[in-house]
């Protein structure tokens, strides 16, 4: 399914659905077992990254995205999302050293600013849960933010 996501043109919808299809099977075999078991679970992306990609990016209405929501995970949310937000310009910088790029990854800047203003947007309507780190500063800088926002928790 990574291999198709990643690099096999699609219908929006489509990529949409396989998303929410990889995050169903996720949630059953990894995460909710997890969490039974009493286990912090750490996840690089998860829905945010839907509504930033196939919502902002891809252009898929908003609707269609909070039914999948609903339907994949009912009311599970995670306790705590980092966003971790880059200038176009910094994230352009620090791609340029991959030698290959991914169906997303090519996709042009407009693109990408429409993904960043729409995890900045789930940001503002989810302050409590989302916390945005300007990820444009030294890798010290931001541990320090991460110790803080953590040892919070
Ligand atoms: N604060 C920073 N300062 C300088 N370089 C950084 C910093 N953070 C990350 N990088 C570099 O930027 C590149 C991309 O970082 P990384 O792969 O962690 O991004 P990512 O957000 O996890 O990417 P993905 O979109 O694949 O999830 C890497 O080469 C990494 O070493
Ligand atoms: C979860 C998720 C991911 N994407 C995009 C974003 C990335 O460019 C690729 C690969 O994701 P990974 O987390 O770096 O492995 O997929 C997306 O468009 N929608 C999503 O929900």
């Amino acid at each position: 399914m990574r291999e198709l996501l990643l690099h096999q043109a699609m219908h929006l919808e489509t990529e949409a659905l396989l998303m929410f299809a990889a995050r169903r099977e996720h949630l059953d075999k990894v995460i909710i077992p997890a969490l039974s078991a009493g286990t912090w679970v750490i996840s690089d992306r998860f829905t945010d990254a839907s509504f930033a990609y196939q919502g902002g990016g891809r252009g898929l209405e908003e609707s269609k995205l909070k039914i999948l929501e609903q339907w994949v995970q009912q009311d599970l949310q995670p306790n705590l999302t980092l966003l971790f937000d880059v200038t176009l310009e910094v994230s352009r910088q620090r791609l340029s050293g991959n030698v290959s790029l991914d169906r997303f990854e090519q996709e042009k800047q407009e693109f990408f600013q429409r993904v960043r203003d729409a995890y900045l947007k789930r940001a503002s309507q989810f302050p409590e849960r989302i916390r945005v780190i300007d990820s444009g500063r030294t890798l010290n800088e931001i541990q320090v933010d991460l110790e803080d926002i953590i040892s919070s928790l």
